[in-house]
């Protein structure tokens, strides 16, 4: 069965899912909730979609998405380095500090604030589906003075010329994705890129109580169990309610988070397992 990833052909997620299926064929799709939706309805087995980027912070779309419409297992997460390029129609290469637009994801632009800022100022920046999609527009505008933010494979596909190199703002730019499936078994560790395994909660405290938070996170500080990661997004219930994301560097075992989980419930909290699996660090 296929593995399908946010398209078109040659994203940043399709080079993810690449290194964890090498073998398996894929399926583009062009939003992240089409990608999950197919997942859900096992028209493919897995979907390999966007979840964080270290220069700028969570992909919403792909949190929100998982815990309010689509509650799909996580089985998987690969760390992937980001080098992102600016790319144009190669009729347009020797004029490419003339561009008008840039177009890229959005999560792509905010990785390049200060380049754009100083090297394009005025350039219009518009966001797109995916860094591939504004490739692949560039390439059918040969006559606009266009640029898009992508990568190297994209500039293959697409037959568009990098004019600048690694134009992201700071070299430490990594992308953490993550593998949703209806099948439960998590990945299997069988890989070089084998790094740990995570277990990720998302916890809705109990409205109004002193101390909450910091008694959840005691659950787990008590029990020696290391946070990689804790989040807040709305609830969508009313200002102010919010629910946490919480990351635990933990395979879900048979005491230690079970513990944890029965502790933050018997607080008055309501908890959700979104995943325990295996990471890969490409
Ligand atoms: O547009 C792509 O190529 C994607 O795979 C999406 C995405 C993202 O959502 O963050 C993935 C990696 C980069 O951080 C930029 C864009």
């Amino acid at each position: 069965m296929k593995i399908g990833y946010l398209g078109p052909k040659a994203t940043f997620t399709e080079a993810a899912a690449v290194l964890l299926f090498p073998s398996q064929p894929r399926e583009p799709y062009d939003t992240i909730p089409d990608c999950i939706d197919a997942a859900a309805a096992g028209e493919i087995e897995a979907a390999v979609v966007p979840l964080e980027n270290a220069l700028e912070g969570s992909v919403n779309l792909t949190l929100d998405y998982l815990i309010h419409e689509q509650p799909l297992p996580i089985i998987g997460e690969i760390v992937v380095p980001i080098e992102q390029h600016l790319l144009v129609h190669p009729y347009y290469a020797p004029h490419w500090r003339e561009v008008k637009e840039v177009y890229s994801h959005s999560h792509a632009i905010a990785q390049c604030r200060k380049f754009l800022h100083t090297v394009l100022k005025g350039a219009k920046q518009v966001p797109m589906t995916s860094t591939s999609a504004a490739a692949k527009f560039v390439s059918e505008h040969p006559h606009l003075p266009v640029a898009a933010i992508a990568n190297r494979l994209a500039a293959n596909e697409y037959g568009l010329t990098i004019v600048q190199e690694n134009i992201h703002d700071y070299d430490y730019n990594h992308t953490r994705f993550i593998v949703v499936s209806r099948r439960k078994e998590p990945l299997s560790p069988a890989s070089p890129l084998y790094a740990g395994d995570k277990t990720t909660v998302v916890v809705m405290l109990p409205q109004d109580q002193p101390g909450a938070l910091h008694q959840v996170l005691s659950a787990f500080a008590w029990r020696r169990l290391n946070l990689t990661k804790i989040e807040s997004r709305p609830a969508k219930t009313g200002l102010g309610n919010y629910f946490f994301i919480i990351d635990i560097d933990a395979p879900m075992d048979d005491v230690l988070i079970p513990g944890a989980i029965a502790e933050i419930e018997a607080l008055g909290c309501t908890v959700q397992l979104l995943g325990s699996y295996p990471y890969y660090f490409a």
